[in-house]
């Protein structure tokens, strides 16, 4: 037998085709880009592995209609649990129309959630078919929820909604100007914590507004504003970040230093660092020096980075603070609260990076401040990588800052310094971030700086730290080496000197 062609509406009668208004041709072909979409975003969220956020996908070039497309896959998802039950329930797919899943998920949401209108297509006639079916099965929904109709039953499951936030880049321009062009059509407010920072109603839709086209201003969340704050870098320092594609923190830091001073913005990844220099050049940051390489490769007692004062480790993470900006909340997987086997895997190796990053960081000599931030909401990833690293931290001199302590959301009590540690909350601020500053005193890293041995093979950095520490680091070294049974006596001993760390240029490793 012959397989409809869904995919085209139906051509084989050419009078009816034309007959066809603008808009039943164009919601048939929204529909079927949104039944790709939809595709590969189920398959990806089934396998645990994404081929792109929602948005992304619908973003590519091969997408015509995004809009629509965009809101018909987050409406149908946002309505999937139900139209899932409801076409179990009314048991009216046979094989042929489950092959067309996605289509027959967002034919079901129009017919019974949506307009209704405009249903031209041979799934969309099957299901209009079926459609005393599917009202009775959406009744019965409607009894459980204890609902009158289908649009209490979305209700239940509505948005959460946050302000548009607003970054004024003020490298270009200054904020009260900025707050006055947007004043003009939408209602304005000033962050109460973050200076620069506007509120806009939420659902403002400024991705094509002029100031955000020319770099004035960043559609950077309010979270992720805090970080360059935190690290609080002056004017004329010189600061590393650590892993800055796509650059937003970077030109934040820019701007923090009023384009004075210099900004090494060290990226890995050869794509990214386009990108990274696409928002360097918008953003008219003009102290960056963009460098595409490994921060973990960079030696700390190379004299190129002896003047760095503050560093940014804002390492690759697993984003799950940020699942409701890329609207994963809506995925099945996010709604199961599942972790698997394989993304436990994942973030453990994150965390594992994201240790050495830190711990990199610490090293370089001349440092006074370092941020560490994530956009996830996982311990793992956070308060354990600062417990893992506090020893060598404390050992270097450092101890941990407290940024923004007026702000109430501390890390998890699960380390002793957890009050110093700062989260935001994915529901109460939308956004899922962690923040931990490092601080010494400048005469501590003057002295590491005078004592360092500036040989290129093999440098060993002698710390400077107090009888007391030796035996807090001493004891917390031993703790850790208690996880590890399978590390030697004398491997041990040498883990627990906390006297020299030798980092080998050569093989870009510390040796202890
Ligand atoms: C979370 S993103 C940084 C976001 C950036 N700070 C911003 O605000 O736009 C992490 C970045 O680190 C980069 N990265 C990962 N490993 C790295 C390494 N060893 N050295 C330098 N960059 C690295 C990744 O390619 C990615 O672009």
């Amino acid at each position: 037998m012959q397989k409809p062609n869904t995919n085209m509406p139906p051509v084989t009668k050419q009078k009816k085709t034309a007959r066809l208004s603008n808009a039943e041709k164009s919601s048939f072909f929204a529909r079927r880009e949104a039944a790709k979409v939809l595709t590969s975003v189920l398959d990806g969220d089934a396998r645990r592995q994404a081929a792109g956020s929602i948005k992304s996908l619908v973003f590519k070039p091969s997408v015509r209609n995004k809009k629509a497309t965009f809101a018909l896959v987050c409406q149908t998802l946002k309505c999937l649990p139900y139209i899932k039950e409801i076409l179990e329930s009314s048991d009216i797919l046979n094989n042929k129309w489950k092959k067309q899943q996605a289509l027959m998920y967002l034919i079901t949401y129009d017919i019974l959630f949506g307009q209704n209108v405009a249903l031209v297509g041979d799934a969309e006639k099957f299901l209009q078919h079926k459609k005393d079916a599917l009202l009775s099965a959406l009744a019965q929904i409607l009894v459980k929820n204890r609902v009158k109709n289908a649009k209490d039953l979305m209700a239940l499951r509505s948005d959460v909604s946050k302000p548009r936030y607003v970054r004024v880049n003020t490298l270009k321009l200054n904020t009260k100007a900025a707050a006055a062009v947007f004043r003009k059509r939408h209602k304005v407010q000033k962050d109460d914590l973050v200076p620069d920072l506007l509120l806009l109603p939420p659902g403002t839709d400024l991705h094509d507004h002029q100031l955000v086209k020319n770099g004035s201003v960043l559609l950077q969340g309010k979270a992720s504003s805090m970080v360059a704050v935190a690290l609080d870098p002056k004017p004329g320092w010189e600061v590393l970040d650590a892993c800055s594609a796509p650059g937003n923190k970077t030109v934040h830091l820019a701007a923090l230093m009023r384009g004075e001073g210099k900004i090494i913005a060290c990226e890995l990844n050869k794509e990214r660092v386009k990108r990274l220099e696409c928002t360097i050049k918008q953003a008219g940051a003009t102290n960056v020096e963009v460098l595409h390489g490994d921060f973990l490769k960079l030696s700390p007692v190379d004299p190129s980075y002896s003047k760095v004062r503050a560093i940014l480790v804002d390492p690759s993470c697993s984003g799950s603070g940020t699942a409701v900006d890329r609207l994963d909340h809506l995925l099945p997987s996010y709604q199961t609260g599942h972790v698997d086997q394989g993304e436990m895997h994942r973030l453990s190796k994150l965390a594992a990076f994201q240790k050495m990053a830190l711990e990199h960081a610490l090293s370089f000599p001349g440092v006074e401040r370092i941020v560490y931030s994530t956009c996830s909401i996982h311990q793992i990833e956070n308060e354990d990588v600062i417990n893992s690293v506090l020893p060598f931290a404390i050992s270097r001199g450092f101890k941990l800052g407290t940024p923004f302590p007026q702000w109430t959301r501390r890390g998890l009590p699960v380390i002793e310094e957890s009050e110093q540690l700062l989260r935001t909350d994915p529901v109460e601020d939308k956004e899922g971030f962690f923040i931990a500053l490092f601080v010494r005193s400048i005469s501590q890293s003057e002295s590491l700086q005078e004592r360092e041995i500036g040989n290129h093979q093999s440098a060993v950095v002698p710390c400077k730290i107090s009888e007391r520490k030796v035996e807090a680091v001493n004891k917390s070294r031993l703790r850790s080496s208690c996880f590890f049974p399978s590390i030697s006596l004398k491997m041990s001993r040498v883990l627990l000197n906390p006297y020299f760390d030798v980092w080998n240029s050569k093989s870009g490793k510390y040796q202890h």
